[in-house]
């Protein structure tokens, strides 16, 4: 198989794909991650996916490139990463005590035209915790890089009451879905070095 290149920036996605131990290499995507206002965000996060794959493959064009998109649907709203950490009390203060459904789309891309894609959610409910407890947690900074603001392999499974799905979706990479797309597209996964 020709070189995997991860699309992403993100640390997290990379300590997932590190434990997979398929060789691979990272790149920035840098594709502007604007969606429209109203764009539901299971679609928000598949566009932005294939976004960033696209962008990635069009460098080069002889390389598989895996990317994925992650976004936090709690009520109405639709939460990315936080700015600042007002926006991460704003983003836990509507998370705690309630139940939300984090969406992650994956788009795996190949020479020959290969193009498959998942889309994966998790339901997680948080225990409603006191504000003097909602900031010792954000004195861990766990909020930085995080859509939803915590981290769920982190001090941050202190505030989760309940988890339905895959534990490494939520950390940005649906993992049980990167395997079968992987192998769908022959990738040996337990290739010798
Ligand atoms: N370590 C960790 N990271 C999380 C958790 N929940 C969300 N994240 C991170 C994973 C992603 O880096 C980020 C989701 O935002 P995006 O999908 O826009 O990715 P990001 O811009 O960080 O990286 P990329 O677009 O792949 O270059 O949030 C968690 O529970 N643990």
């Amino acid at each position: 198989m020709s070189d995997l290149i991860l699309a992403s920036t993100s640390s997290a996605r990379r300590v997932l794909m590190d434990g997979l131990g398929v060789p691979y290499r990272t790149e920035a995507p840098n594709v502007d991650e604007q969606v429209p206002e109203d764009m539901p965000a299971d679609e928000a996060v598949r566009m932005l996916a294939v976004r960033k794959a696209r962008a990635v493959q069009e460098r080069h064009p002889e390389s598989w490139v895996l990317a994925a998109d992650q976004l936090v649907e709690v009520g109405r709203d639709v939460l990315g990463k936080p700015q600042d950490r007002d926006a991460a009390r704003a983003q836990l203060t509507r998370l705690l005590g309630n139940t939300h459904v984090i969406h992650t789309a994956v788009c795996l891309l190949g020479p020959g035209g290969h193009h498959s894609e998942t889309l994966e959610d998790a339901r997680l409910t948080f225990f409603a915790v006191p504000p003097e407890e909602l900031e010792r947690y954000l004195d861990t900074g766990e909020w930085e890089g995080c859509a939803g603001s915590y981290r769920v392999e982190g001090r941050g499974q202190a505030l989760l009451q309940k988890l339905e799905g895959d534990r490494t979706n939520v950390q940005g990479l649906p993992m049980l879905s990167v395997v079968r797309l992987l192998r769908q597209a022959g990738f040996d996964l337990f290739a010798r070095p």
